[in-house]
Protein backbone atom coordinates (compact mmCIF):
# COMPACT_ATOMS: atom_id res chain seq x y z
CA UNK A 1 0.00 0.00 0.00
CA UNK A 2 1.29 3.87 -0.69
CA UNK A 3 1.98 5.30 2.43
CA UNK A 4 2.03 9.74 2.31
CA UNK A 5 5.75 9.74 3.06
CA UNK A 6 6.78 7.96 -0.10
CA UNK A 7 8.90 9.11 -2.50
CA UNK A 8 9.87 9.31 -6.39
CA UNK A 9 13.59 9.49 -7.59
CA UNK A 10 14.27 11.02 -11.08
CA UNK A 11 17.36 11.53 -12.50
CA UNK A 12 18.25 13.29 -15.87
CA UNK A 13 21.52 12.51 -18.05
CA UNK A 14 21.16 15.49 -20.41
CA UNK A 15 24.18 17.17 -22.41
CA UNK A 16 25.52 19.42 -20.20
CA UNK A 17 24.43 18.16 -16.74
CA UNK A 18 23.36 15.07 -14.67
CA UNK A 19 20.08 16.11 -12.16
CA UNK A 20 18.36 14.29 -9.90
CA UNK A 21 14.91 15.38 -8.42
CA UNK A 22 13.03 13.81 -5.46
CA UNK A 23 9.39 14.32 -5.88
CA UNK A 24 6.51 13.57 -2.69
CA UNK A 25 3.26 11.37 -3.48
CA UNK A 26 1.70 14.79 -4.37
CA UNK A 27 4.81 15.24 -7.13
CA UNK A 28 6.05 18.14 -4.98
CA UNK A 29 9.98 19.04 -5.24
CA UNK A 30 11.13 18.10 -2.16
CA UNK A 31 15.07 18.30 -3.09
CA UNK A 32 16.82 18.73 -6.06
CA UNK A 33 20.37 18.63 -7.01
CA UNK A 34 22.96 19.03 -10.41
CA UNK A 35 26.30 18.35 -11.75
CA UNK A 36 27.69 20.75 -14.38
CA UNK A 37 30.07 18.65 -16.83
CA UNK A 38 32.36 21.51 -17.90
CA UNK A 39 32.77 23.51 -14.48
CA UNK A 40 32.14 20.47 -11.49
CA UNK A 41 34.14 18.03 -13.44
CA UNK A 42 36.71 19.83 -15.50
CA UNK A 43 39.36 17.31 -15.63
CA UNK A 44 37.19 16.02 -18.37
CA UNK A 45 37.86 19.28 -20.14
CA UNK A 46 34.68 19.12 -21.91
CA UNK A 47 32.74 22.09 -23.82
CA UNK A 48 28.93 22.26 -22.99
CA UNK A 49 29.43 18.71 -21.90
CA UNK A 50 30.97 17.07 -24.68
CA UNK A 51 34.57 16.79 -26.09
CA UNK A 52 35.30 17.73 -29.89
CA UNK A 53 37.68 14.42 -31.67
CA UNK A 54 40.45 15.32 -34.45
CA UNK A 55 37.48 14.26 -36.99
CA UNK A 56 35.88 16.67 -38.64
CA UNK A 57 32.20 16.40 -36.84
CA UNK A 58 33.17 14.06 -34.48
CA UNK A 59 31.93 14.56 -30.93
CA UNK A 60 32.30 11.87 -27.77
CA UNK A 61 32.35 11.58 -24.26
CA UNK A 62 34.07 9.98 -21.91
CA UNK A 63 31.59 7.33 -19.94
CA UNK A 64 33.79 7.79 -16.77
CA UNK A 65 32.72 11.69 -16.31
CA UNK A 66 29.12 10.28 -16.14
CA UNK A 67 29.96 7.59 -13.84
CA UNK A 68 31.50 10.01 -11.78
CA UNK A 69 28.76 12.38 -12.12
CA UNK A 70 26.43 10.04 -10.41
CA UNK A 71 28.14 9.85 -7.26
CA UNK A 72 28.06 13.71 -6.45
CA UNK A 73 24.67 13.94 -7.55
CA UNK A 74 23.30 11.59 -5.26
CA UNK A 75 26.04 13.02 -2.48
CA UNK A 76 24.66 16.93 -3.15
CA UNK A 77 21.02 15.90 -3.50
CA UNK A 78 21.51 14.45 0.17
CA UNK A 79 23.25 17.04 1.43
CA UNK A 80 20.13 19.17 0.03
CA UNK A 81 17.53 17.23 2.58
CA UNK A 82 16.91 14.37 0.09
CA UNK A 83 16.09 10.71 2.70
CA UNK A 84 16.73 8.60 0.21
CA UNK A 85 15.10 5.33 2.07
CA UNK A 86 11.86 6.97 1.18
CA UNK A 87 12.55 6.03 -2.66
CA UNK A 88 10.16 3.39 -3.57
CA UNK A 89 10.65 3.83 -7.37
CA UNK A 90 13.02 5.70 -9.26
CA UNK A 91 13.79 6.47 -12.90
CA UNK A 92 15.26 8.61 -15.38
CA UNK A 93 15.69 10.43 -18.77
CA UNK A 94 18.98 10.55 -20.83
CA UNK A 95 20.33 12.10 -24.25
CA UNK A 96 18.81 10.17 -26.58
CA UNK A 97 21.45 8.17 -29.35
CA UNK A 98 24.80 8.15 -27.80
CA UNK A 99 25.69 4.20 -27.35
CA UNK A 100 27.88 2.52 -24.61
CA UNK A 101 29.96 -0.51 -25.05
CA UNK A 102 30.15 -2.88 -22.24
CA UNK A 103 33.08 -4.95 -21.63
CA UNK A 104 32.52 -8.72 -19.79
CA UNK A 105 34.49 -7.58 -17.33
CA UNK A 106 32.68 -4.70 -16.42
CA UNK A 107 29.07 -5.92 -16.72
CA UNK A 108 31.40 -8.38 -13.74
CA UNK A 109 32.30 -5.21 -11.69
CA UNK A 110 28.70 -3.98 -12.44
CA UNK A 111 27.27 -7.05 -10.42
CA UNK A 112 29.37 -6.91 -7.83
CA UNK A 113 29.95 -3.15 -6.72
CA UNK A 114 31.47 -2.55 -3.58
CA UNK A 115 30.30 0.21 -1.72
CA UNK A 116 32.99 1.11 0.41
CA UNK A 117 34.66 2.65 -3.03
CA UNK A 118 33.38 5.51 -5.57
CA UNK A 119 31.51 4.05 -8.71
CA UNK A 120 34.07 5.85 -10.76
CA UNK A 121 37.06 3.69 -9.05
CA UNK A 122 35.78 0.73 -9.91
CA UNK A 123 33.59 1.24 -13.43
CA UNK A 124 36.39 2.66 -14.86
CA UNK A 125 38.09 2.49 -18.66
CA UNK A 126 38.24 -1.16 -18.69
CA UNK A 127 34.45 -1.33 -17.98
CA UNK A 128 33.86 -0.46 -22.04
CA UNK A 129 35.39 -1.25 -25.11
CA UNK A 130 34.47 2.19 -26.74
CA UNK A 131 36.46 5.18 -24.45
CA UNK A 132 34.97 7.39 -26.36
CA UNK A 133 31.41 7.20 -26.16
CA UNK A 134 29.90 8.73 -29.66
CA UNK A 135 26.63 11.42 -28.76
CA UNK A 136 23.83 12.86 -30.56
CA UNK A 137 26.35 15.66 -32.06
CA UNK A 138 28.55 13.68 -33.69
CA UNK A 139 28.64 13.56 -37.67
CA UNK A 140 30.77 11.21 -39.07
CA UNK A 141 28.49 8.19 -39.96
CA UNK A 142 27.27 9.76 -43.58
CA UNK A 143 28.51 6.53 -44.99
CA UNK A 144 26.96 4.11 -42.68
CA UNK A 145 23.71 5.49 -42.91
CA UNK A 146 23.58 4.77 -46.86
CA UNK A 147 24.87 1.57 -46.20
CA UNK A 148 22.41 1.34 -44.10
CA UNK A 149 19.36 2.46 -45.45
CA UNK A 150 20.46 0.64 -48.86
CA UNK A 151 20.77 -2.63 -46.74
CA UNK A 152 17.24 -2.18 -46.01
CA UNK A 153 15.96 -1.70 -49.07
CA UNK A 154 16.20 1.88 -49.23
CA UNK A 155 14.99 4.99 -47.64
CA UNK A 156 11.58 4.90 -47.70
CA UNK A 157 11.49 1.49 -46.15
CA UNK A 158 14.05 2.14 -43.15
CA UNK A 159 11.49 4.97 -42.74
CA UNK A 160 8.50 3.04 -42.67
CA UNK A 161 10.34 0.36 -40.11
CA UNK A 162 12.14 2.56 -38.19
CA UNK A 163 10.24 5.92 -37.78
CA UNK A 164 13.32 7.76 -39.53
CA UNK A 165 15.66 8.17 -42.12
CA UNK A 166 18.88 6.83 -41.11
CA UNK A 167 20.56 10.10 -39.18
CA UNK A 168 24.24 10.21 -38.81
CA UNK A 169 23.87 10.84 -34.77
CA UNK A 170 21.16 7.68 -34.32
CA UNK A 171 22.71 4.55 -33.00
CA UNK A 172 22.53 1.90 -35.37
CA UNK A 173 24.88 3.92 -37.79
CA UNK A 174 27.01 4.84 -34.94
CA UNK A 175 27.48 1.13 -33.73
CA UNK A 176 28.23 0.23 -37.49
CA UNK A 177 31.13 2.79 -37.69
CA UNK A 178 32.18 1.02 -34.83
CA UNK A 179 31.69 -2.48 -36.00
CA UNK A 180 33.99 -1.50 -39.43
CA UNK A 181 36.63 0.68 -37.62
CA UNK A 182 37.24 -1.11 -34.46
CA UNK A 183 36.39 -4.80 -35.22
CA UNK A 184 38.51 -5.72 -32.26
CA UNK A 185 36.72 -3.26 -29.84
CA UNK A 186 32.89 -4.54 -31.15
CA UNK A 187 33.78 -8.41 -30.92
CA UNK A 188 34.65 -7.88 -27.42
CA UNK A 189 31.82 -5.89 -26.48
CA UNK A 190 29.55 -8.32 -24.39
CA UNK A 191 26.69 -5.76 -24.20
CA UNK A 192 25.93 -2.79 -25.80
CA UNK A 193 23.42 0.49 -24.06
CA UNK A 194 21.64 3.89 -24.58
CA UNK A 195 23.24 6.58 -22.85
CA UNK A 196 19.31 5.85 -20.68
CA UNK A 197 19.81 2.20 -20.06
CA UNK A 198 23.19 2.75 -19.10
CA UNK A 199 22.33 4.90 -16.72
CA UNK A 200 19.49 2.91 -15.38
CA UNK A 201 22.40 -0.43 -14.98
CA UNK A 202 23.97 1.53 -12.60
CA UNK A 203 21.29 1.92 -10.43
CA UNK A 204 20.10 -1.75 -11.03
CA UNK A 205 23.91 -3.11 -10.50
CA UNK A 206 23.15 -5.20 -14.11
CA UNK A 207 23.05 -4.28 -17.46
CA UNK A 208 19.07 -2.70 -18.05
CA UNK A 209 17.01 -3.68 -20.91
CA UNK A 210 16.68 -0.90 -23.50
CA UNK A 211 13.10 0.55 -23.43
CA UNK A 212 11.07 0.70 -27.06
CA UNK A 213 10.85 4.76 -26.69
CA UNK A 214 14.89 5.73 -26.59
CA UNK A 215 15.42 2.45 -28.77
CA UNK A 216 13.20 4.33 -31.64
CA UNK A 217 16.48 6.74 -32.32
CA UNK A 218 18.45 3.79 -33.41
CA UNK A 219 17.58 2.96 -36.74
CA UNK A 220 16.87 -0.82 -35.74
CA UNK A 221 13.57 -1.31 -34.38
CA UNK A 222 10.63 -1.59 -35.84
CA UNK A 223 8.14 1.15 -34.00
CA UNK A 224 5.08 -0.72 -35.19
CA UNK A 225 6.13 -4.25 -33.66
CA UNK A 226 8.37 -2.87 -30.80
CA UNK A 227 10.98 -5.17 -31.67
CA UNK A 228 14.01 -5.30 -33.26
CA UNK A 229 14.20 -5.20 -36.66
CA UNK A 230 15.91 -7.95 -38.45
CA UNK A 231 16.17 -6.53 -41.64
CA UNK A 232 17.81 -3.27 -39.47
CA UNK A 233 20.20 -5.12 -37.45
CA UNK A 234 21.20 -7.16 -40.21
CA UNK A 235 22.36 -4.08 -42.44
CA UNK A 236 24.51 -2.91 -39.06
CA UNK A 237 26.43 -5.17 -37.75
CA UNK A 238 26.54 -9.03 -36.96
CA UNK A 239 25.63 -10.44 -33.97
CA UNK A 240 23.49 -7.48 -32.68
CA UNK A 241 20.27 -8.42 -31.18
CA UNK A 242 22.27 -10.37 -27.97
CA UNK A 243 24.56 -7.56 -27.84
CA UNK A 244 21.43 -5.01 -27.24
CA UNK A 245 19.22 -7.64 -25.32
CA UNK A 246 15.32 -7.59 -25.84
CA UNK A 247 13.77 -4.61 -25.99
CA UNK A 248 10.97 -3.30 -22.84
CA UNK A 249 8.04 -0.85 -22.99
CA UNK A 250 8.84 2.46 -21.14
CA UNK A 251 6.64 1.56 -18.25
CA UNK A 252 8.26 -1.69 -17.12
CA UNK A 253 9.69 -2.25 -13.74
CA UNK A 254 13.25 -3.39 -14.52
CA UNK A 255 13.84 -4.94 -11.10
CA UNK A 256 15.08 -3.46 -7.52
CA UNK A 257 17.79 -1.00 -6.88
CA UNK A 258 21.35 -2.20 -6.69
CA UNK A 259 22.92 -3.18 -3.00
CA UNK A 260 25.71 -0.52 -3.70
CA UNK A 261 22.73 1.93 -3.75
CA UNK A 262 21.51 0.34 -0.35
CA UNK A 263 24.67 0.23 1.11
CA UNK A 264 26.18 3.46 0.02
CA UNK A 265 23.04 5.99 0.13
CA UNK A 266 20.57 4.66 2.06
CA UNK A 267 18.28 3.34 -0.21
CA UNK A 268 15.46 0.63 0.76
CA UNK A 269 15.98 -2.59 -0.89
CA UNK A 270 12.45 -2.44 -1.90
CA UNK A 271 13.15 0.46 -3.98
CA UNK A 272 11.93 -0.19 -7.80
CA UNK A 273 13.44 0.79 -10.55
CA UNK A 274 11.19 1.47 -13.65
CA UNK A 275 12.87 1.64 -17.57
CA UNK A 276 14.82 5.11 -17.90
CA UNK A 277 14.12 6.55 -21.78
CA UNK A 278 15.13 9.27 -23.93
CA UNK A 279 14.99 12.97 -22.27
CA UNK A 280 13.03 14.30 -25.47
CA UNK A 281 9.95 11.36 -24.34
CA UNK A 282 10.78 11.68 -20.78
CA UNK A 283 9.60 15.76 -21.28
CA UNK A 284 6.70 14.83 -23.23
CA UNK A 285 5.81 12.77 -20.45
CA UNK A 286 7.10 15.81 -17.65
CA UNK A 287 5.02 17.98 -19.87
CA UNK A 288 1.76 15.60 -20.07
CA UNK A 289 0.81 17.08 -23.36
CA UNK A 290 -2.66 16.59 -24.59
CA UNK A 291 -4.63 17.33 -27.74
CA UNK A 292 -4.11 20.34 -29.64
CA UNK A 293 -0.52 20.87 -27.46
CA UNK A 294 2.94 21.16 -29.44
CA UNK A 295 5.88 21.24 -27.03
CA UNK A 296 9.06 22.76 -27.43
CA UNK A 297 12.14 22.07 -25.56
CA UNK A 298 14.80 24.74 -25.39
CA UNK A 299 17.62 22.22 -23.79
CA UNK A 300 20.88 21.82 -25.57
CA UNK A 301 19.38 21.21 -28.73
CA UNK A 302 15.99 22.58 -29.35
CA UNK A 303 13.07 20.02 -29.82
CA UNK A 304 9.55 20.35 -30.87
CA UNK A 305 7.12 17.39 -30.07
CA UNK A 306 3.68 16.54 -30.77
CA UNK A 307 1.61 12.98 -29.87
CA UNK A 308 0.61 11.20 -33.04
CA UNK A 309 -1.80 8.07 -33.17
CA UNK A 310 -0.18 6.56 -36.20
CA UNK A 311 3.03 6.79 -37.50
CA UNK A 312 3.83 9.81 -40.42
CA UNK A 313 6.01 8.34 -42.91
CA UNK A 314 7.78 12.43 -43.57
CA UNK A 315 11.73 11.61 -44.04
CA UNK A 316 12.55 14.55 -42.07
CA UNK A 317 11.52 14.05 -38.35
CA UNK A 318 11.60 11.22 -36.09
CA UNK A 319 8.72 9.08 -35.13
CA UNK A 320 8.91 7.14 -32.04
CA UNK A 321 7.04 4.99 -29.11
CA UNK A 322 5.32 6.97 -27.42
CA UNK A 323 6.75 6.43 -23.94
CA UNK A 324 3.07 6.90 -21.71
CA UNK A 325 0.52 5.26 -24.33
CA UNK A 326 0.06 2.90 -27.02
CA UNK A 327 0.41 5.77 -29.76
CA UNK A 328 3.41 7.30 -31.28
CA UNK A 329 5.18 10.80 -30.37
CA UNK A 330 6.36 13.15 -33.47
CA UNK A 331 9.84 14.58 -32.59
CA UNK A 332 12.24 17.07 -34.54
CA UNK A 333 15.68 17.75 -33.52
CA UNK A 334 17.60 21.06 -34.54
CA UNK A 335 21.33 20.73 -32.88
CA UNK A 336 21.95 24.57 -33.15
CA UNK A 337 19.85 25.88 -30.06
CA UNK A 338 20.69 26.93 -26.89
CA UNK A 339 24.37 26.84 -28.03
CA UNK A 340 23.95 29.80 -30.56
CA UNK A 341 21.57 31.63 -28.63
CA UNK A 342 24.71 31.31 -25.93
CA UNK A 343 27.93 32.38 -28.40
CA UNK A 344 25.21 35.17 -29.63
CA UNK A 345 24.55 36.29 -25.91
CA UNK A 346 28.47 36.70 -24.96
CA UNK A 347 29.55 38.24 -28.48
CA UNK A 348 26.21 40.95 -28.76
CA UNK A 349 24.85 40.89 -25.25
CA UNK A 350 27.81 41.35 -22.15
CA UNK A 351 27.19 37.49 -21.78
CA UNK A 352 23.89 38.73 -19.83
CA UNK A 353 20.40 37.16 -20.80
CA UNK A 354 18.70 39.95 -19.00
CA UNK A 355 20.92 42.37 -21.68
CA UNK A 356 20.17 39.74 -24.84
CA UNK A 357 16.36 39.80 -23.58
CA UNK A 358 16.27 43.77 -23.79
CA UNK A 359 18.18 43.96 -27.17
CA UNK A 360 15.59 41.39 -28.47
CA UNK A 361 12.82 43.29 -26.88
CA UNK A 362 13.72 46.65 -27.96
CA UNK A 363 13.89 45.39 -31.86
CA UNK A 364 10.48 45.06 -33.63
CA UNK A 365 8.37 42.13 -34.70
CA UNK A 366 10.10 41.39 -38.76
CA UNK A 367 13.16 43.09 -37.58
CA UNK A 368 12.83 45.45 -40.38
CA UNK A 369 13.36 42.59 -43.12
CA UNK A 370 16.61 41.25 -41.54
CA UNK A 371 16.50 37.40 -41.01
CA UNK A 372 19.25 35.22 -40.26
CA UNK A 373 20.35 31.67 -39.98
CA UNK A 374 23.18 30.30 -38.22
CA UNK A 375 23.51 26.90 -38.39
CA UNK A 376 27.31 26.59 -36.82
CA UNK A 377 27.27 22.85 -36.56
CA UNK A 378 25.92 21.21 -39.20
CA UNK A 379 22.28 21.66 -38.80
CA UNK A 380 19.67 18.40 -38.61
CA UNK A 381 17.00 20.10 -40.18
CA UNK A 382 17.40 21.71 -42.25
CA UNK A 383 21.21 19.71 -43.34
CA UNK A 384 23.41 22.54 -43.58
CA UNK A 385 26.26 24.20 -42.29
CA UNK A 386 27.11 27.99 -42.33
CA UNK A 387 25.48 31.46 -41.22
CA UNK A 388 23.35 33.48 -43.67
CA UNK A 389 22.36 37.08 -43.20
CA UNK A 390 19.54 38.47 -45.31
CA UNK A 391 18.30 42.25 -45.11
CA UNK A 392 14.83 43.21 -46.87
CA UNK A 393 15.93 43.50 -50.54
CA UNK A 394 17.99 39.71 -49.66
CA UNK A 395 20.08 39.95 -52.88
CA UNK A 396 23.22 42.11 -53.30
CA UNK A 397 23.62 43.29 -49.41
CA UNK A 398 22.65 39.23 -48.84
CA UNK A 399 25.63 38.05 -50.96
CA UNK A 400 28.47 39.88 -48.76
CA UNK A 401 26.16 39.45 -45.94
CA UNK A 402 26.10 35.45 -46.72
CA UNK A 403 29.93 35.26 -47.12
CA UNK A 404 30.42 36.87 -43.57
CA UNK A 405 32.00 39.99 -44.70
CA UNK A 406 29.10 41.94 -43.01
CA UNK A 407 26.96 41.76 -39.81
CA UNK A 408 23.63 43.75 -39.70
CA UNK A 409 24.33 46.94 -37.79
CA UNK A 410 23.26 46.64 -34.44
CA UNK A 411 23.57 43.93 -31.96
CA UNK A 412 19.51 44.15 -31.60
CA UNK A 413 19.01 43.28 -35.18
CA UNK A 414 21.62 40.42 -34.71
CA UNK A 415 19.58 39.07 -31.96
CA UNK A 416 16.20 39.10 -33.56
CA UNK A 417 17.34 37.86 -36.51
CA UNK A 418 18.71 34.54 -34.80
CA UNK A 419 15.60 34.03 -32.65
CA UNK A 420 12.89 35.12 -35.37
CA UNK A 421 15.18 32.64 -37.97
CA UNK A 422 15.58 29.67 -35.07
CA UNK A 423 11.52 29.65 -34.70
CA UNK A 424 10.56 30.17 -38.53
CA UNK A 425 13.17 26.87 -38.86
CA UNK A 426 11.02 25.01 -35.71
CA UNK A 427 7.55 26.12 -37.00
CA UNK A 428 8.38 25.31 -40.72
CA UNK A 429 9.42 21.83 -39.91
CA UNK A 430 6.18 21.30 -37.53
CA UNK A 431 4.21 21.81 -40.01
CA UNK A 432 5.83 19.43 -42.85
CA UNK A 433 5.29 16.84 -39.54
CA UNK A 434 1.58 17.09 -39.87
CA UNK A 435 0.39 19.55 -37.13
CA UNK A 436 -2.04 21.75 -37.78
CA UNK A 437 -1.58 24.94 -36.47
CA UNK A 438 -5.29 26.33 -35.84
CA UNK A 439 -6.90 28.83 -33.19
CA UNK A 440 -6.18 25.76 -30.76
CA UNK A 441 -3.11 25.28 -30.92
CA UNK A 442 -1.23 25.78 -27.57
CA UNK A 443 2.33 25.55 -27.39
CA UNK A 444 4.30 24.11 -23.96
CA UNK A 445 7.48 25.33 -23.30
CA UNK A 446 10.35 23.75 -21.32
CA UNK A 447 14.46 23.43 -21.13
CA UNK A 448 16.86 26.05 -19.92
CA UNK A 449 15.14 28.57 -22.68
CA UNK A 450 11.86 28.76 -21.68
CA UNK A 451 12.69 30.37 -18.60
CA UNK A 452 13.63 33.59 -21.30
CA UNK A 453 10.36 34.96 -21.56
CA UNK A 454 11.43 37.30 -24.67
CA UNK A 455 12.70 34.49 -26.45
CA UNK A 456 8.98 32.68 -25.45
CA UNK A 457 7.48 35.83 -27.08
CA UNK A 458 8.94 35.09 -30.34
CA UNK A 459 8.11 31.47 -30.34
CA UNK A 460 4.34 32.95 -29.81
CA UNK A 461 4.46 35.51 -32.39
CA UNK A 462 6.64 33.04 -34.93
CA UNK A 463 3.91 29.97 -34.22
CA UNK A 464 1.18 32.62 -33.86
CA UNK A 465 -0.11 30.69 -30.31
CA UNK A 466 -0.35 31.23 -26.80
CA UNK A 467 2.60 29.97 -25.01
CA UNK A 468 2.31 28.23 -21.43
CA UNK A 469 5.12 26.67 -18.98
CA UNK A 470 5.51 25.08 -15.93
CA UNK A 471 6.63 25.55 -12.38
CA UNK A 472 9.95 23.59 -13.72
CA UNK A 473 12.14 24.10 -16.86
CA UNK A 474 13.05 20.52 -16.34
CA UNK A 475 10.05 18.26 -17.38
CA UNK A 476 12.59 15.43 -18.90
CA UNK A 477 13.96 15.25 -15.01
CA UNK A 478 10.21 15.34 -13.09
CA UNK A 479 9.07 13.51 -16.05
CA UNK A 480 11.28 10.75 -15.05
CA UNK A 481 10.27 10.90 -11.76
CA UNK A 482 5.96 11.13 -12.70
CA UNK A 483 6.68 7.60 -14.76
CA UNK A 484 8.40 6.16 -11.72
CA UNK A 485 5.29 7.01 -9.34
CA UNK A 486 3.05 6.28 -12.30
CA UNK A 487 4.63 2.72 -13.19
CA UNK A 488 4.71 1.45 -9.66
CA UNK A 489 0.95 2.03 -9.28
CA UNK A 490 0.35 0.31 -12.19
CA UNK A 491 3.09 -2.76 -11.17
CA UNK A 492 1.16 -2.44 -7.24
CA UNK A 493 -2.25 -2.80 -8.96
CA UNK A 494 -0.97 -5.85 -10.46
CA UNK A 495 0.34 -7.43 -7.42
CA UNK A 496 -2.32 -6.59 -5.57
CA UNK A 497 -4.35 -9.43 -4.38
CA UNK A 498 -8.02 -9.03 -6.69
CA UNK A 499 -11.83 -9.33 -5.68
CA UNK A 500 -11.69 -9.38 -1.54
CA UNK A 501 -12.01 -6.04 -0.96
CA UNK A 502 -9.30 -5.06 1.68
CA UNK A 503 -6.12 -4.30 0.66
CA UNK A 504 -7.03 -4.06 -2.99
CA UNK A 505 -4.98 -1.32 -4.75
CA UNK A 506 -6.74 -0.05 -8.01
CA UNK A 507 -5.23 0.62 -11.24
CA UNK A 508 -4.61 3.84 -12.28
CA UNK A 509 -5.79 4.67 -15.38
CA UNK A 510 -4.62 5.97 -18.24
CA UNK A 511 -0.95 7.81 -17.52
CA UNK A 512 -2.55 11.33 -18.72
CA UNK A 513 -5.66 11.13 -16.03
CA UNK A 514 -3.13 10.03 -13.89
CA UNK A 515 -0.84 13.03 -13.79
CA UNK A 516 -3.80 15.79 -14.51
CA UNK A 517 -5.62 14.53 -11.67
CA UNK A 518 -2.55 14.77 -9.28
CA UNK A 519 -1.73 18.28 -11.05
CA UNK A 520 -4.41 19.76 -12.18
CA UNK A 521 -3.03 23.62 -12.55
CA UNK A 522 -0.07 22.79 -13.95
CA UNK A 523 1.02 25.37 -16.82
CA UNK A 524 1.01 29.22 -16.95
CA UNK A 525 -0.07 31.22 -19.99
CA UNK A 526 3.08 33.48 -20.03
CA UNK A 527 2.98 34.65 -23.89
CA UNK A 528 -0.11 35.69 -26.06
CA UNK A 529 0.76 36.49 -30.15
CA UNK A 530 0.71 39.82 -31.34
CA UNK A 531 -2.47 40.92 -33.39
CA UNK A 532 -0.37 40.91 -36.44
CA UNK A 533 1.80 38.14 -36.48
CA UNK A 534 0.24 35.78 -38.81
CA UNK A 535 1.01 39.02 -41.49
CA UNK A 536 4.39 39.18 -40.35
CA UNK A 537 5.10 35.83 -40.51
CA UNK A 538 3.02 34.11 -42.26
CA UNK A 539 4.84 35.90 -45.21
CA UNK A 540 8.34 35.28 -43.96
CA UNK A 541 8.04 31.80 -44.08
CA UNK A 542 8.55 32.12 -48.47
CA UNK A 543 11.98 34.19 -47.80
CA UNK A 544 12.67 31.58 -45.06
CA UNK A 545 12.45 28.62 -47.36
CA UNK A 546 14.62 30.74 -49.98
CA UNK A 547 17.63 31.16 -47.64
CA UNK A 548 17.32 27.56 -46.61
CA UNK A 549 17.65 26.60 -50.30
CA UNK A 550 20.76 29.17 -50.90
CA UNK A 551 22.75 27.64 -48.11
CA UNK A 552 22.05 24.27 -49.83
CA UNK A 553 23.49 25.20 -53.16
CA UNK A 554 26.47 26.50 -51.30
CA UNK A 555 26.94 23.33 -49.63
CA UNK A 556 30.31 21.66 -50.45
N1 LIG B 1 17.59 32.99 -19.01
C1 LIG B 1 17.93 32.27 -20.06
N2 LIG B 1 17.64 32.71 -21.30
C2 LIG B 1 17.96 31.98 -22.39
N3 LIG B 1 18.58 30.79 -22.34
C3 LIG B 1 18.90 30.29 -21.13
C4 LIG B 1 18.59 30.99 -19.93
N4 LIG B 1 19.02 30.23 -18.89
C5 LIG B 1 19.59 29.11 -19.43
N5 LIG B 1 19.51 29.15 -20.77
C6 LIG B 1 20.00 28.16 -21.76
O1 LIG B 1 19.69 26.87 -21.32
C7 LIG B 1 20.69 25.97 -21.83
C8 LIG B 1 20.71 24.70 -20.98
O2 LIG B 1 19.43 24.17 -20.96
P1 LIG B 1 19.12 22.82 -20.18
O3 LIG B 1 17.69 22.49 -20.44
O4 LIG B 1 19.56 22.94 -18.77
O5 LIG B 1 20.11 21.88 -20.99
P2 LIG B 1 20.28 20.34 -21.10
O6 LIG B 1 19.17 19.74 -20.29
O7 LIG B 1 20.22 20.04 -22.55
O8 LIG B 1 21.66 20.07 -20.53
C9 LIG B 1 21.99 26.77 -21.76
O9 LIG B 1 22.89 26.38 -22.80
C10 LIG B 1 21.51 28.21 -21.94
O10 LIG B 1 21.73 28.67 -23.27
O1 LIG C 1 19.44 14.21 -30.51
C1 LIG C 1 18.53 14.62 -29.83
C2 LIG C 1 17.15 14.19 -30.10
O2 LIG C 1 17.02 13.43 -31.26
C3 LIG C 1 18.79 15.56 -28.67
O3 LIG C 1 17.63 16.21 -28.27
C4 LIG C 1 19.44 14.85 -27.52
O4 LIG C 1 18.47 13.99 -26.92
C5 LIG C 1 20.05 15.84 -26.52
O5 LIG C 1 19.15 16.43 -25.67
P1 LIG C 1 19.41 17.76 -24.76
O6 LIG C 1 20.61 17.52 -23.92
O7 LIG C 1 19.53 18.89 -25.69
O8 LIG C 1 18.16 17.88 -23.92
Amino acid sequence: MQSANETYLGLDLSTQKLKAVLLNANLENVAHAEVKFDSDLPEFRTTGGVNAGTAKNEYYVQPVMWIKAIDMVLDRIVVQGADLSTVVALSGSAQQHGSLYWSRAGIETLRNLDADKFLHTQLDDSAFTVHRTPIWMDGTTGRQCEEMEAGVGGRERMVQITGSRCYERFTGPQIRRIFQQRPDCYRNTERISLVSSFLASIFLGDVAPIDCSDGSGMNLLDVRTRDWSDDCLAACAPGLRAKLGEPVPAATVIGAVGSFFVQRYNFNTGCRVVAFTGDNLSALAGMNVGKDWLALSLGTSDTVMMKLNAPSNLQEGHVMVHPTDDGFMGLLCFRNGSLVRDIFKRAEANDNWENFSELLDSTPRGNFGNLALHFISKEILPPVKGSLRWNKNSNLTSVELAKGVLKYSSPQSEIRALVEGQMLTRKTYATEMGFSFGENTKILATGGASANRSILQVASDVFNAPVYTQKTTEAALIGAAFRAKYVLSVARAKESPCGDGKGVVNAPGPYYDFIANLLPHSVTRVCDPSKDSEEIYGAMVERYRAMVSFMMEQQD
